[in-house]
């Protein structure tokens, strides 16, 4: 092992080389982003079953004297597993050498993964990102704010194009875990309510699953004005326009999704004691969020935690939380007791008792 004040042997130097080109190319992004320009997934989806690399050019906008080059996108794609590539047989000299089809990934953006639209928001997202260095040697609320000059909630709220891009991925994100969770043997957590309000509900997904699912519970979406302006409720679903600073409906459960991740302890104290003043009957919190630090999760499960952590610095000056971050939010906001009922993937339900 050489130290810092030696060069790098020889072997060292080659391993670096090889790394950096990893680390510091975005090879995984820029290659799925050409991909999405070209729209593969779509056209795979639409297809139907997997597709030949002559078929799948074919059907792409390709121009003709692109089509010597294609088979390098798909073979690098096929190595960062974002295609899967079923072999017809290793004889075939001809450029056919097997079928195409979508990786589990791929299905799920396509289908109802939020953010895969990226490619409208790319350069909103990335001047965010661009000014996280300068956000470390300034005192903005977040690099978000530097990049700017405004706050990610203020911004959406006048900017309505962005506005409706970030409420569609939510609600995207949204569908497909409520899928899971209430598709399952896990909706219990939500058994016996009378009526549940969603603090920050965005534009209702959650509220509309749950209320479907259980049509005796009240179920009410609180969000800010420019959110839930417009939007019809049913009859047991009602849109609230509010400030979850200032009052929260009353009812036997809240439901806090994807919130508290959003601010800092002070914030959440706040949200969380506004919301047990507003508890009726033997209710709760329920939390849909991230517990850091869960050492049942694997490797490529925590790289996404991390990531998530970063993007909550980035956009909101926020943080995710281990389990005892958690638990002093709640002891602070004067709760007595709480579980983690449930691992989901990422995220995790906390419910959390007055
Ligand atoms: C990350 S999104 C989560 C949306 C939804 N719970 C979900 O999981 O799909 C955060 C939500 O909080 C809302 N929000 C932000 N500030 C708020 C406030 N002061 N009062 C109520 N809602 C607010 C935003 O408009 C947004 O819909
Ligand atoms: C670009 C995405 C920004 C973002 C901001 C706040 C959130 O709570 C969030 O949840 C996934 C995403």
């Amino acid at each position: 092992m050489a130290n810092h004040n030696e060069n790098l042997t020889p072997s060292e130097l080659l391993q670096a080389e090889t790394q950096s080109w990893n680390l510091y190319f975005f090879i995984e992004h820029v290659t799925l982003k050409c991909a999405l320009q070209l729209d593969i997934p779509n056209v795979i989806t639409k297809h139907g079953k997997p597709m030949t690399i002559s078929k799948l050019m074919s059907s792409l906008p390709i121009r003709p004297s692109k089509f010597p080059y294609f088979h390098r996108l798909t073979r690098i794609l096929v190595h960062y597993g974002f295609l899967i590539l079923q072999k017809h047989d290793d004889n075939d000299v001809d450029d056919d050498k097997g079928c195409y089809s979508l990786a589990p990934a791929d299905r799920y953006v396509v289908k109802d993964g939020p953010w895969n639209s990226m490619e409208d928001q790319d350069s909103f997202f990335f001047k965010a990102w661009n000014c996280l260095g300068d956000w470390f040697k300034n005192d903005d609320p977040s690099a978000f704010y530097t990049a700017y000059g405004d706050l990610f909630w203020s911004k959406l709220s006048s900017d309505s194009s962005t506005g409706n891009w970030f409420n569609e991925n939510m609600s995207r994100d949204s569908r497909s875990f409520m899928n899971v969770l209430i598709g399952n043997e896990f909706k219990d957590v939500f058994e016996g309510l009378t009526s549940l309000v969603d603090v920050g509900g965005g534009t209702g997904t959650v509220a509309m699953s749950i209320a479907k699912n259980f049509p005796d519970m009240k179920c009410i979406v609180l969000d800010l004005p420019p959110v839930v302006a417009n939007l019809q409720g049913s009859e047991n679903l009602e849109f609230v326009a509010g400030d979850m600073f200032q009052k929260i409906p009353p009812a036997n459960a809240v439901l806090l999704k994807s919130i508290l991740h959003d601010w800092n302890d002070e914030e959440c104290v706040k949200i969380l004691k506004n919301c047990k003043e507003e508890i009726r009957g033997s209710g709760k919190v329920i939390i849909i969020d991230m517990v850091m630090e869960n050492p049942e999760l694997d490797d490529e499960s925590v790289q996404a935690q991390l990531f998530i952590d970063m993007l909550m610095m980035v956009f909101v000056g926020s943080k995710e939380r281990n389990k005892k971050e958690w638990e002093k939010l709640f002891l602070d906001s004067g709760f007595t007791s709480y579980k983690i009922t449930l691992t989901l993937g990422l995220r995790s339900i906390i419910e959390v008792y007055p």
